[in-house]
């Protein structure tokens, strides 16, 4: 089965987390999902220079700062396997440019969940709601 390897940014502005829809697509199980802004990692890449590409390519954004890694997640879909790294990032506007994706949502914590969701996103939006809940 196919492998690809993609970084994801969580980026919060206040308390707040961009969520993106894609586009229609032949895949039903990706298409009109939302996901977490990002893309393929390319050969001589590493993954936060992958994720600052993506976001300048996608968003026209430059995140003020990325944290380490949050969550790696792999996921096989039926037509190939997902390994998607994500990154906790922040923005000190809301101000970005949809190049490719329909539509945005700025959410907080407790909102995640009501979208419609790529299935390889739901570790990651369960991880950050359980880690809002600590104390
Ligand atoms: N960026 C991103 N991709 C995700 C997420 N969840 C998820 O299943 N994916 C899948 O991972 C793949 C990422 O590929 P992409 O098409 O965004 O990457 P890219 O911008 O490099 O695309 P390209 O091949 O057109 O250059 C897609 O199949 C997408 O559906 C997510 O949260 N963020």
């Amino acid at each position: 089965m196919k492998k690809i390897e993609v970084v994801a940014a969580i980026i919060y502005f206040g308390n707040e987390i961009l969520c993106v829809q894609r586009p229609k697509n032949k895949l039903s199980y990706i298409s009109e999902k939302f996901e977490f802004p990002g893309g393929k990692i390319e050969k001589g890449e590493t993954k936060e220079e992958a994720l600052k590409r993506e976001l300048i390519e996608e968003l026209n954004f430059i995140p003020t700062k990325i944290e380490d890694l949050f969550l790696t997640v792999v996921h096989k879909y039926p037509d190939f396997e997902l390994t998607m790294h994500s990154f906790v990032c922040y923005a000190e506007t809301k101000d970005i440019n949809l190049n490719e994706h329909i539509s945005c949502e700025w959410l907080t914590l407790n909102d995640l969940i009501k979208l419609d969701w790529a299935e390889a996103d739901i570790p990651i939006v369960n991880r950050l709601v359980q880690n809002g809940q600590k104390v």
